[in-house]
This record gives C-alpha cells, structure tokens and sequence, in this order.
C-alpha cells in the first residue's frame, strides 16, 4: 500500500535482510537510544497521515454479548440488528458483558509481559519458521521480505485445533488454555448473531466454516516505548485474515481504525473486547461484511502490548461465499474459494500491505 514507502530503500547501508535481527524490545532498552535505526525509519508513515478522535455522533459500536440470551425477543432482535449495522458501517466493534472474568484478561497480560521479559536467548528458542509452525517469537513482521522493519516483537500460537504453548513462564499454558478456550466460545456466539444478521440459520457459519475445528491463534504484539515515534511504524494499514478477531490491550492506546475516508484512534474501553471481522468473513458474506483496514502505531513514553486471539475456519475449509447470498447475475459470487490453509502461505510469504490477501481471491 502506498502509504508505507520505505526510506530504507534509498540507503543502500540499510538493507534488513543483512543484519542480524533482534528484537526491539532490546533495542529500545539499550541505553542512550535516542534515534531509531535507519532501518526503522518510513518516509510516509502515520505522522503524515494525521489520525481524528471518532466523532459522537459516529463512535465505535459497543455491542453488549449478555442480550444474546435474553429472554425478551425484542432485546435479541435489538441486539442482532446492531451487530449487523456495525459490521457494515464499522467492520470493528467493542464487546460488553462478554462473560470473560476481568482477572483472566489481567493474568493473560502478566504473561504475556512476563514471557517478553524472558532473556533474548530463552526468547529464541521460541523463534519459529514457517507461518504453519505451532510457536513463532519474532519482530516486524516476515523479517525475510519486510524492507523496513516495524517497531513490534510478537509471540504467534496456535491454540486450536492443536494446542501450543510456550514452556516459559511457568504456568503459560493453564492460563492460555483456559482463555482461549472462553475467548472461542465468545467468537462462536458472535458467530451464531452475525449468521442471524446476514438472515442465515443461527448456525450456519459455525458449520460451514468447520468451527470445531476451527484454527485459533493467539498473537500477543508488543510496541516497547521508541524514542522517534513519528517516524516508525507498529504495524502497517493491514486487515486480519480470519473470520473475527478478538483484541484487548493493556490501556494504552494506538491502534488505529480506517473508518469514513479517515484514520480514527481507538482509545481501550477496560475490560471490554475489541472486534474485528476479517478477509473470511468477508468472503463468506459475499462482501457484505468487509474486513478494515487498521493499523498500530507506537508512543515514545509507554510499552504497549495488545492480545488478540484470531478466529477461522478449519485449516481444511474452503471458504466461498454462501450459497444463499448468491443468486445469479444481480448477485453473483464475487470471491472465488480458496483452501483457509493455502490462503494463509500465500500471506505470510509476502509483505503485509493493506487487503492484498484479499485481491487474490476476488473475482
Ligand atoms: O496492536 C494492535 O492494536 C493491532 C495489532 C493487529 O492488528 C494484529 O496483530 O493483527
Ligand atoms: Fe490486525
């Protein structure tokens, strides 16, 4: 995408690709860093594309989980409609009453903290390779094809169908095991509602899309303070490829949402979830939901750290839209079916710009 234009590439010294890559957090605490490395440095980056506080009358939706199971008709068909509308206009929205206990989203942070806290070499051991393998530790986002790097170390693991944890720190995988766990019950409920609101049966993405199957991963993304914010970049414009993703971070801002032709901060709303729908939800409803483009920037006083579990289909699913939501020529399939798994190798294999995951498959 045209708004990440690489100042790297005009300095020869600062090709990536041949440095040995650590991770941020590292170089953020070396001491006396006072400017980024050159190649950190974007020359169009979210500084010049200033963003906007959303308006009052145009905020974030907030979607309350607990009317789902109301016994009042009207509350469930309120609560439907609203989940239709804001993924239309939004793509993104906050989640209340969700049911997930506020100390099981504190101790996944602890965790998460505690793990980016582990030496760089108890971290390498946990450095994966292929998009496929079950635990990836890493910065930037493919340090083999990113031309500039972006100021983020990750930890990527997959939870589901097969679960995956990292052995340190001790107690990792009860507390992982039992969030994802709650956190995919959530997805599935959100799932049965946005199958409603596209006026399909309660459960049909859930079987369509193999749910018990499904392919959860946890992603947990930490932006260490850095002393040049205006010029790196945490994670470039980008949409997710699942069907949902689930978000929450811990109170410290910068994800930023396109929204109405604008880039709109995303201020944390505690305890609550951000979601988003993503390029296979997309797919499934034929366009109707589009999966958004958002991406995170970084500050130069706080770490940030944001922990999202990914939800999609089975690795094994070929997602095309639903049958129902075709009809001919006035609504013809307007995505062609791609295997999730082969979609997902054909991601992680090239840079990460905007929707063009997406644009493989459209036809
Ligand atoms: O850190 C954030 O707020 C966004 C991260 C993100 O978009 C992702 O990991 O896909
Ligand atoms: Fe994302």
């Amino acid at each position: 995408m045209a708004t990440v234009c690489p100042v790297a590439s005009l300095h020869q010294e600062a090709n990536p690709s041949r440095l040995k890559v650590g991770s941020v957090k590292t170089l953020a605490e070396s001491s006396n860093l006072t400017s980024i490395p050159s190649h950190y440095a974007f020359t169009t980056s979210a500084s010049s594309d200033q963003a906007v506080h959303s308006d009052h009358d145009d905020s974030i939706p907030v979607i309350d989980f607990s009317l789902f199971s109301s016994s009042n008709p009207d509350q469930r068909r309120k609560v439907v409609s609203d989940l239709a509308k804001a993924c239309q206009d939004w793509g993104f929205f906050m989640v209340i009453n969700h049911g997930v206990p506020e100390g099981q989203m504190k101790a996944m942070v602890d965790m998460l903290m505690g793990f980016f806290d582990l030496t760089e070499e108890e971290k390498r051991e946990f450095e994966g390779k292929h998009v496929l393998d079950g635990i990836r530790w890493g910065t930037s986002f493919n340090t083999s094809v990113d031309k500039v790097f972006f100021w983020r170390d990750y930890l990527k693991v997959r939870v589901h169908p097969k679960f995956h944890c990292p052995s340190k720190p001790e107690g990792f995988s009860e507390v992982l095991a039992e969030y994802a766990g709650v956190v995919r019950k959530l997805a599935r409920g959100l799932l049965k509602g946005i199958s409603e609101s596209l006026g399909l049966e309660p459960g049909y993405i859930d079987e369509a899309m193999n749910m018990d199957s499904s392919l959860q991963r946890l992603t947990a993304n930490l932006y260490p303070p850095c002393p040049q914010p205006k010029l790196a970049m945490g994670m470039p414009p980008h949409s997710d490829h699942g069907l949902l993703t689930i978000l929450m971070q811990n109170g410290i801002g910068g994800l930023q949402v396109h929204h109405g032709g604008k880039w709109v901060k995303i201020d944390p709303i505690p305890n609550a979830f951000l979601v988003n729908t993503g390029d296979h939800l997309e797919i499934m409803s034929n366009g109707k939901y589009k999966s958004v483009l958002h991406r995170a920037v970084v500050n130069n006083k706080d770490t940030r750290i944001s922990i999202i579990l990914s939800n999609g289909p089975s690795l094994d699913t070929v997602v095309t839209p639903a049958e129902q939501l075709v009809d001919g020529e006035s609504n013809r399939a307007m995505y062609i079916g791609m295997k999730y798994k082969d979609f997902l190798e054909l991601h992680q294999s090239s840079v990460l710009d905007g929707k063009s995951g997406l644009e493989r498959v459209k036809i």
